[in-house]
Parts: structure tokens; C-alpha cells; sequence
């Protein structure tokens, strides 16, 4: 279980033994009711938490960089490369790990020199080359030159025959002021679905309508030894540690200085605490509320900003993008996001307490820069409480995953690797059956469709609850729980049915047969590019035959093949397919 959860579970059970839950309750409902801001309900819930000591928890996560402690990486690293393991992904986490607790130079080196035995074993040629050669600036031992040469040599003979990814383009006429949107998207608001966004021309599926640039991103723990800490690429071989702490490695000095400017100034000395105590989804909240004290020249200034944009609720629709827009401006339409505050319970709510005093204790408590710079009178912290509490509900109900293709062979495998809040996306409601679907080209998440949209229909994504995957009960059981709506989509109306009791009319043909493909021809970007061609096709002349099974195989193998021509093959797949016998 989670640090965090632990502690919430922790601070229950000891007010339900104290016979103070009740009271409790009551205390803060009535706060509610009386609409007292959300600072004065984290400050009681924080008192509860100091009362019964459980802030303690939070002391003495964080670690210095120690060569001990990057020896015993290199040696996990050494069995997971080991003949008998082959585990390849797993060796280039441990060691770059080590290289992260290196202290001394030569434990640096020695890291960097283990990486690229990993790359050229992962026939990464290039990336190999270039682990080298931070191994030698890095001093790398005498006792490792004649090694290094050989690799070298070796990598030098070998063909380099890597695709580049294509990087999607909205081929359809772009909102001039908004460049990154399809001009024939607009922004409408009702009852039922709140703001909503429609499109009032005809869009063939197929077709890219958004890429959006993300306001925050955050890695999830498993990749922070993998991919870059900024741009959150996985490149293994460019990534050098953060000098100061244990968890972060950048691929460039571009990324190190944007994201010292940006969060990690602030996040450096809390590093290993925030990734000890929260998962993606409340990193996803640390991340957004620091970028956005960022955003202001002071806590004053952007308290008084912060006024102004809850009274006009502007969104991305409101600004112009084509030219220089202020970094307030960039945060607005991520603070005016949907949190549902008024539909959530007493128990979300108090739960959401409790992970924010945390938030803020570490903070607080252990970023002397975060306080310094921001926590500079009562009024500055009241304005952090109330934003950490602002964003732990928007990215309850916003955030998006960043995720690479997925692996066929394991569909239970996780495909993500970050948390992003898109001001763009955080618009789109919800269908069971959908008419687009995101795909992350890196951190700018793509959307697109997967069905003809009408002139005038609502874009519409998916949430995670499909109808050929889940019974509409379950469906509107968690959409209510989640986000506060019953789902009403025609999926729901009508009561489409789960993928297994969908019909199959004879004299369809099938859109994309993947099952007499090898598994490593499914990942290439020839099938793709023929593939992708054969599905858009059969969606775009089929459409109004939904719901079939040949449809839904379609939207299925429209994603696959698209995040295929637009994404890198991640490398944990990337190992396996190398696996497999010619
Ligand atoms: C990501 S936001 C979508 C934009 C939102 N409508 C707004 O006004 O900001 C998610 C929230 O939108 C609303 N929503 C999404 N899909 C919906 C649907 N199919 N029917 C009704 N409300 C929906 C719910 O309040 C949900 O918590």
C-alpha cells in the first residue's frame, strides 16, 4: 500500500478507537456548510494528524547519494544482465540507478560504462556509442579501455536500420489562434454535460483533430531510471543524474535547466519522499501546483490572479496560442478545470484533506526552497493549501495518462509511463462507445478519430469504461463514483453489447487480421502504415453499421497501428520481441 493511503487508513482507525469520527464529521460538514474555505478544513484534518504523530512517518525519506548504495545497484544490475537472467531493462535501471548514488567519479564511470554493455546486448548501436563516450569523460577506470574499445569497434560494424517515429500532424484546417486544435472544434456548455466540445463540420475517422502540449507532466517511479525527468523521452543512454539527489536523471542540459527553472528547484531536496509517499495521481498535483506558483512573480500577485480566474473561468478557448502567451495565461485554463466539488462526498473529501496536509507538510517542512520563495506569510500558505486542495480534485477528474504502444502478448502489461494535465482534452466528455481516442507522442498527447463525427455531434473520449469490456451497470456505477455522472451515451441507452456478444455479419469482411500475423511484423511500421490504411478505410465506409464486431476490432486496430507509426516501440517490448526466434 501506498505511504499516503497508509497513513489516511492509519489517522481513521485511530479517531474511529478514540470515538472521534462522528465528531469529526460533523466538524467538518459544518465548515462545509458554512462555506469556509478549504485552508481552514486541511489545517483541522492537519492538527488531527499531529495530534496522533503520524507526520513522523514522513521524516527521514530522503537520500544522499552514497557509492555503498550505487555498488549494490551495479551488482543488481550485474545479475540482471547476467546470462542466466537476461533481463536487459531491468540491468539498465539498476544501472542507472547506480549512477544516481554514485558519489565518486569512478562509480559514475563504471555505471556508465555497464549501461552500455546493456545497449549493445539491446543492439542499440548508437545509443551504446554514446554511453562510451560518457563513460570515458567520465574517467571511466583503465581496467575497463581494452572493453570499452572492443564494444566499440563492434558497435561501429553494425547497420543502423531504425525508423523514425512519425509525428502526427492535424491535416484538416488549424484553428489559427489555437494551432494545436482542428479548427472546427468549438466549445459549448449545458446542464447535463457542463462545458463540452463539438465539431461543426464533418470529420472522417481517422483524422487528427489535437496535439497538445501538456501544462504539467510527471514520470511514473518505475520509469525514473529510464527515461528523462523533463521530457520524459525513454533514453537511457543520454541520461545523466541530478547532481544533488537520488531519483532524477535528465537527457540534456536543455532539460536539466528547464526543469531546474521549472519544478525541480523546488522538488530536488523532497525527491525520494514524494515518490516514497504518492502515486502518479498525486504527483500529477505536486507537479501542477508548483508549476503554477511558477507561473507568478509572487504569492501575492498570483492570489489576486487566482480571483480573477475563478470569476471569469476562461479555458483554452479564451486565449490566443499563435504568439506570446504569459505563463498565467498558460495556467488559467488548468485552474478553471471541472472539480466537481460540490458532488463529492464527505469521506472523498476528507481523504483529499488528508493527502494534501501531507503534501503540504512535505513541502513545508522539507523544501527549504519551496518555502522560502513561496511560503513567505499566512496568506501565501492559506493560497497553497487551497491550490494543493484545488488540484487534488481537477486531477481526479483531468488527468490523462501518458502511455506507449501496447504489448499484444501481455494486454495486462501497464503501457504508462506518466501524468499529464492537458488544458485542451480536460474538455472532452465521456462515451462508453467513443469517437476519438488519445495516443501520447511522447508527452503531446494526439487525438484523434475513431469514428465519422457528424457537424454539430459532441467529440467524445472514453474514460476507461467500454462497452464491450463492461456491463452499462458497472459502467454508470463507476462513472458515478469517479466523475459524478451517470453516463447516458447511446452505448447506454441502448445497451450495446460486450465485445463477446457482439454480432459478426458474414458478409463484412474483417478489417485488420492480427492473429495470423508474427507478433514481430505486428510492430513494424510496414504493417502499420498498410494496416492503418486498411482500418480508417473500413471505419469510414462501415461507420453507420456500429455496433458490429468487425467495428469494434477496427477502432481497436486504428489505435494499434497509429501508435505504432507514431510511437517508439518501448523497450521492455523491445526485449521481448528481440527474443523471439527468427
Ligand atoms: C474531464 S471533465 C470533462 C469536461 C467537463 N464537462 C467540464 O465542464 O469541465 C470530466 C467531467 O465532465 C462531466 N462529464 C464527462 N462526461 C460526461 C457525460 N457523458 N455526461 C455527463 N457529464 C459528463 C463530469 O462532471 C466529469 O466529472
Amino acid at each position: 500500500m501506498d505511504l499516503y493511503y497508509e497513513i489516511y487508513e492509519k489517522l481513521l482507525h485511530v479517531m474511529k478507537d478514540a470515538n472521534r469520527l462522528e465528531i469529526m464529521s460533523l466538524n467538518l460538514l459544518q465548515m462545509r456548510q458554512k462555506k469556509l474555505p478549504n485552508c481552514i478544513k486541511l489545517d483541522y484534518v492537519y492538527e488531527l494528524l499531529k495530534e496522533y504523530k503520524l507526520l513522523e512517518i514522513l521524516d527521514g525519506l530522503e537520500e544522499a547519494k552514497n557509492d555503498a548504495k550505487s555498488e549494490e545497484y551495479r551488482q543488481q544490475g550485474n545479475s540482471y544482465f547476467s546470462l542466466k537472467s537476461q533481463k536487459y531493462v531491468e540491468a539498465l535501471k539498476a544501472y542507472n540507478k547506480s549512477i544516481c548514488y554514485a558519489e565518486s567519479q569512478e562509480n559514475l564511470a563504471i555505471g556508465l560504462a555497464n549501461r552500455s554493455a546493456v545497449l549493445c546486448e539491446l543492439k542499440m548501436f548508437p545509443e551504446c556509442l554514446e554511453s562510451i563516450r560518457l563513460a570515458r569523460a567520465a574517467g571511466a577506470p583503465d581496467r575497463l579501455r581494452e572493453k570499452l574499445e572492443r564494444r566499440e569497434e563492434k558497435c561501429q560494424q553494425e547497420e543502423l536500420c531504425e525508423e523514425e517515429a512519425l509525428i502526427p500532424k492535424i491535416e484538416i484546417p488549424v484553428n489559427e489562434k489555437i494551432p494545436f486544435l482542428a479548427r472546427c472544434l468549438s466549445l459549448k456548455t449545458n446542464k447535463q454535460f457542463g462545458r463540452y466540445v463539438i465539431t461543426e463540420k464533418d470529420i472522417p475517422a481517422g483524422t487528427v483533430i489535437a496535439m497538445e502540449e501538456p501544462f504539467a507532466k510527471i514520470l511514473i517511479n518505475s520509469e525514473k531510471y529510464l527515461r528523462c525527468a523533463n521530457c520524459l523521452q525513454e533514453v537511457p543512454h543520454l541520461l545523466m543524474p541530478c547532481t544533488s539527489c537520488t531519483q532524477t536523471m535528465f537527457c540534456s542540459k536543455v532539460c536539466q535547466e528547464e526543469a531546474q527553472r521549472d519544478f525541480h528547484h523546488y522538488e530536488c531536496e523532497i525527491s525520494r519522499s514524494l515518490f516514497e509517499v504518492f502515486d502518479q495521481a498525486l504527483l500529477i498535483v505536486i507537479r501542477t501546483v508548483i508549476k503554477a506558483f511558477c507561473a507568478f512573480p509572487d504569492p501575492a500577485t498570483m492570489a489576486k490572479e487566482i480571483e480573477i480566474m475563478d470569476k471569469e473561468q476562461k479555458t483554452v478557448f479564451s486565449f490566443d496560442w499563435s504568439g506570446n502567451v504569459s505563463s498565467c495565461e498558460r495556467y488559467t485554463p488548468i485552474h478553471t478545470l471541472a472539480t466537481n466539488e460540490n458532488l463529492r462526498g464527505a469521506d472523498d473529501l476528507f481523504k483529499k484533506y488528508t493527502f494534501g496536509c501531507l503534501m503540504y507538510h512535505i513541502l513545508h517542512g522539507f523544501s527549504h526552497k519551496f518555502r522560502e520563495r513561496f511560503l513567505t506569510s499566512h496568506a501565501a500558505e492559506n493560497t497553497v493549501k487551497n491550490l494543493i486542495f484545488r488540484h487534488l480534485q481537477t486531477a481526479s477528474t483531468n488527468m490523462h495518462s501518458i502511455h506507449v504502444i501496447e504489448d499484444t502478448a501481455n494486454p495486462d502489461s501497464s503501457t504508462d509511463f506518466g501524468v499529464a494535465a492537458y488544458a485542451f482534452h480536460s474538455l472532452v466528455n465521456h462515451s462508453c462507445s467513443p469517437n476519438v481516442t488519445r495516443i501520447s507522442v511522447g508527452a503531446v498527447s494526439a487525438m484523434i478519430t475513431i469514428k465519422n463525427i457528424k457537424a454539430g455531434e459532441q467529440v467524445l473520449d472514453n474514460y476507461g469504461y467500454h462497452h464491450s469490456l463492461m456491463e452499462r451497470h458497472m459502467r454508470q456505477k463507476e462513472t458515478k463514483r469517479r466523475y459524478h455522472f451517470v453516463c447516458q451515451c447511446t452505448a447506454c441507452q441502448k445497451d450495446y453489447p460486450l465485445y463477446s456478444a457482439l454480432s459478426m455479419p458474414i458478409n463484412i469482411p474483417e478489417p485488420l487480421p492480427l492473429h495470423n500475423q508474427t507478433r514481430k511484423f505486428q510492430y513494424s511500421r510496414e504493417f502499420a502504415e498498410k494496416g492503418f490504411k486498411k482500418v480508417v478505410d473500413f471505419i469510414r465506409e462501415f461507420s453507420h453499421l456500429y455496433p458490429i464486431m468487425q467495428l469494434c476490432c477496427a477502432e481497436e486496430g486504428l489505435k494499434f497501428c497509429f501508435n505504432i507509426l507514431c510511437g517508439k516501440i518501448p523497450l521492455h517490448l523491445r526485449e521481448q520481441l528481440q527474443k523471439i526466434p527468427k
